[in-house]
Formats: structure tokens, sequence, C-alpha cells
């Protein structure tokens, strides 16, 4: 079993260099689906939920292949709208499978979304999407399923706001007869960047990036090429390293206006950062000051910007709370860090931090990629060695984890756990 093992690092200076974003990629790919030619994907990060994807498409005969920063993928061949169970519920997206494969195949049969398993994380939002343009659902144990002899337009009203279902509806509707119109919409830059997309190929999706989205069905989407938007989440959590110990951080190849919530949090508990057209570079302090983050849909502060946000708190004066409002229970890093020292109390759905105090190495386990990252960073921020395990979900968000880190001068290194120590580490890291 794979463990990273962090150790103090000092100012954390560099500059990184940002991949496409994890979360529109998992949509772009299965959009892709919808087309009737080739499509050309930039940016596609190699992350472990991209291989799944790739895995899938193998089976229903999608065909993919990359070739440098590219991901190249013919639809014209894909046969089968039936998605192995196993394979859809390793991670969270695959739902877009659905709402991609529906209009063609008329039947789709897929897994449960598995992903990050921080708390519940309802579908139904989606599934009131696929009943609204004519499909019928059937739930079982492990799969679902989607079917709908044809799909038409509707008028479709959110009851909460859900950057995945809007997603999902979109993909579900350009093929749809006739018009459907979304209310309530996410506007998250991920729903922006796969209606980009879609409309390159030639489908006629109005107003994404409002709460109110107009989609008029198409007959047929052709091929296209496009480049997927930066990873935010990836930024705010290395512009957040730089305040780990006064330290100077550049990201590179982003799109700063993603990052507007973070980076004025950022700037409230003292750090100073530059803005350029497509870098940003965040300088830290040595004293940094407690703040009360509450998290929202974009353009709210981001929920998976709150794990790596806490680490940073832990070295702030005084007292910090993080209220998490997007899933109230999101917060499975928070006794890992406690057993590195941290104060945090948890009441309901806040997390009190009491800042500026030591923090020491130990085993801590992560339970979901962003609980990773903010146990990467507090164990740079720690005495002595910190050991992570749960590398595959940490995995599921960065290509290249060590690097990225060790280009800033972070102390890490990925290990291997052998035999005969596993069982007891395992029992001290959960
Ligand atoms: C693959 C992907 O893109 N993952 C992101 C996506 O997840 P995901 O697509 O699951 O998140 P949503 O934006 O859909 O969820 C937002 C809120 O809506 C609720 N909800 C959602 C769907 C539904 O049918 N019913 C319902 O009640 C959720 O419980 C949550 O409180 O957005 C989350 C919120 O920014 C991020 O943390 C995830 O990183
Ligand atoms: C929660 C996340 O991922 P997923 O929705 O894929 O589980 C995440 O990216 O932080």
């Amino acid at each position: 079993m794979k463990y990273i093992q962090t150790e103090f690092s000092g100012p954390l200076i560099g500059t990184v260099h940002i991949p496409g974003a994890k979360n529109s990629s998992l949509a772009l790919l299965a959009a892709a689906c919808l087309a009737d030619n080739i499509v050309t994907l930039e940016g596609i990060p190699r992350i472990d939920d991209v291989r799944i994807i790739a895995d899938i498409g193998r089976d229903i005969g999608m065909k993919l292949r990359q070739e440098g920063g590219q991901v190249i993928i013919d639809p014209r061949w894909i046969h089968s709208s039936m998605i192995d169970p196993g394979k859809a519920s390793s991670y969270r997206a695959s739902y877009y499978f659905a709402g991609a494969l529906l209009s063609k195949f008329g039947r789709v049969t897929i897994g449960l979304p598995g992903g990050d398993d921080f708390v519940t994380r309802p579908i139904d939002q989606h599934i009131k999407v696929f009943k609204a343009l004519g499909a019928q659902v059937h739930l079982f144990k492990d799969y679902y399923e989607v079917e709908a002899a044809e799909l038409k337009g509707a008028d479709i009203y959110f009851d909460t706001i859900t950057s995945g279902a809007t997603i999902n509806a979109m993909l579900a509707a350009v093929l749809a007869k006739g018009r459907t119109q979304l209310r309530n919409a996410a506007i998250d830059p991920e729903v922006c960047d796969t209606a980009n997309f879609l409309n390159q190929l030639g489908a006629r999706i109005y107003g994404a990036g409002t709460e109110f989205i107009r989609i008029e069905g198409v007959s047929y989407l052709n091929g296209g090429t496009h480049t997927v938007i930066p990873d935010r989440l990836i930024a705010g959590a290395f512009l957040m390293a730089a305040g780990l110990h006064g330290g100077q951080v550049t990201v590179m190849d982003v799109i700063p206006e993603h990052l507007g919530s973070c980076l004025a949090k950022m700037e409230e508990i003292g750090m100073y950062v530059e803005c350029g057209e497509s870098q940003i570079t965040a300088f830290g302090t040595n004293s940094l000051k407690a703040t009360r983050i509450r998290t929202g849909m974009y353009p709210n502060f981001a929920t998976d910007l709150q794990q790596p946000m806490t680490a940073l708190l832990l070295q702030g004066k005084g007292k910090s709370i993080v209220t998490e409002r997007v899933y109230p229970n999101r917060f499975a890093h928070v006794p890992q860090l406690r057993r590195l020292g941290a104060e945090i109390e948890l009441r309901q759905e806040s997390a009190f931090i009491s800042g500026g105090r030591p923090l020491h190495g130990g085993w801590v386990h992560a339970t979901d990629v962003r609980a990773g990252t903010c146990l990467l960073m507090a164990g740079l921020a720690a005495e002595g060695s910190t050991c992570i395990t749960g590398v595959e979900h940490i995995e599921r968000g960065y290509e290249d984890v060590i690097s990225s880190f060790r280009s800033i001068g972070a102390k890490l290194s990925m290990r291997e756990l052998d035999a005969q120590e596993h069982p007891s580490k395992i029992r001290e890291s959960h």
C-alpha cells in the first residue's frame, strides 16, 4: 500500500503549471459521446478518474487515445449504453454518461455514482431532469436504468443549485425535441465550459453562466476541438500553500476570475495576491490572521477549498470558523488533523479552529481528494514526519502530486508500506 511521507518544509517558493479541471474534464469526456464525429479535447489531466472513463469508453465502443496533451475521441463506434456498474461506481461523475447516452440509445443502464464519500450525495435533481424530459428512471440496489422512447424539451426548476445536475440536464437536452429551460441553474465555470464545448459542436445552449439556461434541441452534433478550463481548485490549494510559512507561489495557465472568493479570503487573512492575465502569485506572511469562511455554490467560497484553507487557518493566530453549507458534514479531515495536534471543534456544520498551535507529525488517512490536500499541507507545516494513507483519493484529483509540490520546495515522497508493518500502520492512520 502506498503512502505519502511529508517533512516540515520551510517557505514554499516556486511556480506550478495548472492542469485542466478534473470536474470539467469528467463532463466533457462524457459529452463527447453526443458527437457524430471526432472530438479532440486539450488539457485533460492524467488522473485516475479519466483512466476509468477511458476504460468505460472502451467497453461501450468509444475510441479514445491520448496524444501528448490531447485526448482524441471517436464516438462513432459506440454500440452500447450499458455501463459496467463497478466502473461507474468507482467515480462520481459517471452520471454524465446517463445524460449523454440517453438521447442516442433511448436506454442507459449504469452503476450508482461513487467518488468521494464524505457525506450523502443525492442525485434526486438528476432524476428530476430525466423524468421532466420524458424518461423513466428505475433504481436498483447497485445500479439504475434510465429509459425514454423520445426526449422532449421541458421547463425545469432546480430545487437546489447543483452543478452536476445542471450539466447533466444540458447533456440530456441538447438532442431533445424542442426547447428546454433550466431555472435556478448552477453558474460554475465547469457548467460554462461544458456549454461552450457543446455549442462548438453545434448545440444551441444560451445563458450558461447565469441561473437561467435555454437549450434549443438540435438533431445532431458535429465533431470539434476544445480546451478544458484550468483547475481552479488545484490552483487555489497551491496558492494557499504559499501562506504556510511566508512563501511565494505562482500558478500559471489559470483564469484568475474563477478564484475570486478564494483570493479575497486569502487577502483577508493577511496574504498578498497579484493577478496577471493567466497567472496568479500569492505571497505569504509570518503572521496570518483568523477569519470566518462560509462555503457555497459558485461564486461563493468552494466546498472543495475549505479543507486546504483549514490547514492554512491552523497557522493563523486566533479562532477561525469554517461553515460548510454545501455538504454540511464534509469534515472528515478534522479528526485526522487532530492527530497532528490541531485544535478544532466541530459543532453542527461548523469547524471552530484554534490557530497558531504547533503541529507534530503522525499517521493520518485521506478520505477524499481535498482532505488529502489539506493533510499534505498540514504535514508540511508539522514538525517531524507525517505519513498520509489513502493516496488513491489524492490521485483522483492530482496528476503528479509529489512532483508538483516538490517544485515549490516541499519535502515529500511516495512510499510503500511493507506487508509486515501494514496492519498496524493502517490502524494508526484510520
Ligand atoms: C465531479 C464534480 O464536478 N464534482 C464536484 C461537484 O459535485 P456534485 O456534482 O456532486 O455537486 P453538486 O453541485 O451537484 O451539489 C451541490 C449541492 O446540491 C446537492 N444536490 C446535488 C444533486 C442532486 O441531485 N441533489 C442535491 O440535493 C448536493 O447535496 C450539494 O449540497 O460539485 C461539488 C460542489 O461544488 C464539488 O464539491 C465536487 O467537486
Ligand atoms: C468532491 C470531489 O470530487 P467528486 O465529486 O468527484 O467526488 C472533489 O473534486 O473535491
